[in-house]
């Protein structure tokens, strides 16, 4: 195969002045982004538009080159244009800062798995260190996997045998990689023992975007800043744990890549079983990396593994009005698919802190709203009947998204003359309560993480370890269609049999109509966004 030369890089119109300090990266240290599948989904809906967003805030040094390599051939015109239609600018001034971000922005074609394809972005590379990076800053590099995991593993070597920072001013090399990390324990990991053999793991940024969302890196100052939370954060106070996630749009033409992976692995596995461990975990000794995710790894090693009794599935059929299409008939699905795209599964944590109470996770596509949440319901009261209303549970309500909030439902008396109880909130909604504050992307904040070298909120090995043993026994059931799913028609709130089993699961409901009086929020469905999944493999 001909491997066309590198394209020479235009010299700069005069010495390329030192940055100004970043946030996130000292001024010795200068960093080139490289983004491997670069002309895939992921790429554009969300690495690329996260980056931007750290440019146009000042996180990025402006002199941070990102390099894109993929297998298309791509004149770099057309690989901005292609950019510029997923990155939404509001003004003149975003225009201007848009497009000197896109001319930090390289592409180059090359195969996964040729060593001088590697070779060659190594020179580019390291001809953009020689423009960009400024003596004594030492030159470190990103390597982003938006890639199907097909080719993880080549990359992964070629990057380390041909890509690695060496020579003078050498400095560090981060791998980021997205899900799925194997599709069950023994399959993570291989995945786990190829990566090893090239790289350490305190280079390796495994993300769970879950992580990197507001209000689930809040669960720590919300847990462990705040004595009255831990004074009631155990079995004693709290009945149950409910950890959900909805989306009100089906697969839409993507069922391919879904049925290969369920909405199990696609969501609780990962995004809530994550949630999960910050919820249950101990207080860490500190919050540098490890320490956090030492605890996170002994809830997971005091769950047992999932067992198919403990769970509900359901797959979506068509809305009752025929206007939305059933899971089975997305062509792009294999007909008479047992995938189950609804599941809701009871986990018992086995220490002094949670035993008995159950943590109840729910995820499900094509359902009535979107919502991701951790409702937190308390024990009732004792001695009940001495007041005049139905007491409720009191629920701490963690909203995750849409309109990130935290809520504590409680039973208050009605103002005035009356004694009777009913149900309000403590609030701290933040559309109100932070107007005009930006929410960061999860990408973006995962990205300052990764430049900063904190991995507290990505997956370490023993983790995902710990997490496969918990789910990989169901799954395979399930992939061996031992289980049809319960049909739940589009846009319902899942599976009939959902009822029933929160009943065993004593979970109660408001005892009391309970109408929030605040600005509403807009969590019924709305127009589907496309969801960004891992790109299929092309190869
Ligand atoms: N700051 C804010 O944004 C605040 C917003 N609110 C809003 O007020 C409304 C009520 O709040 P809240 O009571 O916390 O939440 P919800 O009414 O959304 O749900 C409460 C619980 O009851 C379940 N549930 C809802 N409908 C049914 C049903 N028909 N049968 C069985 N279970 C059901 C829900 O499960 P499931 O998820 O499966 O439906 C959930 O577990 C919500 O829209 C909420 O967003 C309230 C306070 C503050
Ligand atoms: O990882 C995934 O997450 C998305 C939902 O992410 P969100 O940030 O939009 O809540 C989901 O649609 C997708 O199926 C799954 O792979």
């Amino acid at each position: 195969m001909a491997h066309p030369t590198p394209a020479p890089i235009i010299p700069p119109a005069g010495p390329v002045p030192m940055p100004p300090a970043s946030p996130v990266l000292a001024t010795d240290e200068y960093v080139t982004v490289v983004v491997l599948g670069a002309s895939g989904d992921l790429a554009k809906k969300k690495t690329y538009p996260a980056l931007f967003a750290l440019f146009k805030h000042e996180f990025l040094p402006p002199t941070a080159q990102i390099v894109g390599y993929a297998r298309s051939h791509l004149e770099i015109n057309d690989f901005h244009a292609r950019l510029r239609s997923f990155i939404k600018t509001k003004n003149a001034n975003e225009d201007k800062q848009l497009t000197a971000f896109l001319a930090n922005c390289h592409y180059r074609s090359g195969q996964y798995d040729q060593a001088e394809d590697f070779q060659q972005l190594d020179a580019y590379l390291s001809d953009l260190e020689a423009r960009f990076a400024r003596p004594p800053q030492s030159r470190n590099r990103i390597y982003y996997f938006a890639l199907p995991p097909t080719v993880f593993v080549p990359v992964a070597n070629n990057l380390r045998d041909h890509v690695y920072p060496r020579g003078d001013h050498a400095g560090w090399a981060r791998v980021i990689v997205e899900k799925p990390f194997g599709h069950d324990l023994e399959s993570s990991r291989a995945l786990g023992r190829a990566l090893a053999a090239k790289w350490n793991e305190h280079e390796l940024y495994r993300i769970d975007h879950y992580l990197g969302k507001e209000m689930v890196k809040n669960l720590i100052s919300l847990r462990f800043a705040n004595v009255f939370f831990a004074s009631v954060w155990h079995r004693h106070a709290i009945h149950n744990v409910q950890i959900t996630f909805k989306e009100p749009f089906g697969t839409e033409g993507r069922g391919g890549y879904f049925d290969e992976f369920g909405i199990v692995r696609d969501v609780m596995q990962n995004h809530l079983l994550q949630i999960l461990t910050l919820v249950a975990m101990e207080r860490p000794v500190s919050l540098t990396a490890d320490d956090v995710r030492n605890e996170k790894v002994k809830v997971l090693r005091s769950m047992s593994a999932l067992d198919l009794k403990d769970m509900v599935l359901g797959q979506y059929t068509a809305s009752p009005d025929g206007s939305k299409p059933g899971y089975l008939d997305d062509k792009t699905v294999p007909a008479g698919s047992r995938t189950p795209t609804y599941a809701a599964a009871v986990f018992h944590i086995n220490n002094d802190r949670w035993e008995g109470v159950p943590f109840i996770l729910r995820c499900g596509k094509a359902l009535n709203e979107a919502k991701a949440e951790i409702r937190i319901q308390f024990r009732d009261v004792p001695g009940a009947g001495m007041f005049p209303s139905p007491l409720s549970r009191n629920e701490l309500v963690i909203r995750v998204q849409p309109n990130e909030s935290v809520y504590l439902k409680l039973m208050n008396k009605e103002p005035g003359l009356s004694f009777r109880q009913h149900i309000r909130e403590l609030d701290l909604s933040y559309q109100t309560r932070y107007e005009g504050v930006r929410i960061p992307d999860a990408y973006e904040a995962l990205l300052v993480d990764v430049l900063r070298g904190d991995q507290a909120n990505f997956v370490r090995d023993d983790e995902l370890d710990a997490a496969w043993a918990i789910f990989t026994p169901v799954l395979h059931q399930i992939d061996a269609g031992a289980v049809e799913p319960e049909p739940y028609s589009y846009g319902s709130r899942g599976p009939a049999a959902m009822t029933a089993f929160m009943e065993t699961l004593g979970v109660a409901r408001d005892r009391q109509e309970y109408h929030w009086q605040g600005k509403p929020t807009a969590t019924v469905a709305a127009p589907a966004p496309q969801p960004v999944q891992q790109p299929q493999s092309k190869m």
